[in-house]
């Protein structure tokens, strides 16, 4: 497993421009299961960061339309879905080392084939290695709520991350965005409503209710179990 590829970005200047990213290097310890389970399965179901476009077809055995997760934490939820909808690819991606290895555990336990994760940065992942109008779908739960105003710009979905991912779906593609913090629910809302290729796909041009398929999280219980409500965004992509 790869996770040492330096993408650094420079101005017109050539002046090194400091990033910021929507996580922190968890110092955590990963278990000796998880190592075992990135060390006995990374091959087959992890794909390493790579600077060119992934060619799908080369990575899943069959051509089915392509589901992308990112920040799927420990994976049981990515896991449950992608045996829930055999007829579909299911894309990971992760910063967190331990999920990767939860996420391989959960997934070699049931023989899991229409499931790749990637561990790397989504944003890096997103401007290099996934292609234009491949994606049928994007679904980010409980990204970081970064709760802080002064933390704001680290939060994912930012107006420039939700317009990469326009690029990425193709036409008619849904993107469903899962949060249990109402600042980040209504921030969202504001990032995108310029975006005029998304429609907001409730009635009342906020949130939906949760789709029976969607699984709850393992973030989410916690969550819940604190009265926390939820809110459920979802977007279809018109060209
Ligand atoms: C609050 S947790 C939610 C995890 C999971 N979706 C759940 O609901 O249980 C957010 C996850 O997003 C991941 N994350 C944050 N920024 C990321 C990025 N830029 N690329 C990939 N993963 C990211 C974190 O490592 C973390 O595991």
């Amino acid at each position: 497993m790869k996770n040492n590829i330096i993408t650094p970005r420079y101005n017109l200047e050539g002046v090194f421009l400091r990033q910021i990213h929507s996580f922190v290097c968890r110092k955590g310890r990963t278990t000796t299961s998880q190592l075992s389970a990135i060390k006995k399965y990374w091959s087959l179901i992890g794909v390493d960061f790579q600077l060119n476009a992934l060619n799908f077809s080369s990575i899943f055995k069959h051509r089915a339309p392509i589901i992308l997760e990112i920040g799927f934490g420990s994976g049981e939820s990515l896991v449950k879905t992608a045996m829930n909808f055999p007829d579909k690819n299911f894309l990971g991606i992760e910063v967190y080392k331990s999920g990767i290895g939860s996420c391989l555990h959960y997934a070699s336990s049931y023989q899991i084939q229409n499931l790749r994760i990637i561990y790397y940065d989504a944003t890096e992942v997103m401007y290099n290695m996934i292609p234009d109008d491949t994606l049928s779908k994007v679904q980010i739960f409980f990204p970081d709520p970064w709760h802080k105003k002064r933390h704001h710009k680290r939060r994912l979905l930012k107006n420039i991350f939700l317009k990469i991912i326009t690029k990425k779906l193709i036409i008619d593609g849904i993107l469903h965005i899962a949060t249990d913090s109402e600042s980040y629910a209504f921030y969202i809302l504001d990032e995108i409503k310029d975006i005029k290729n998304y429609k907001n796909l409730s009635e009342k041009n906020n949130f939906v209710k949760r789709p029976v398929s969607r699984i709850i999280t393992k973030f989410e219980k916690k969550g819940l179990l604190q009265g926390k409500k939820i809110f459920d965004l979802m977007f279809q992509l018109k060209k």
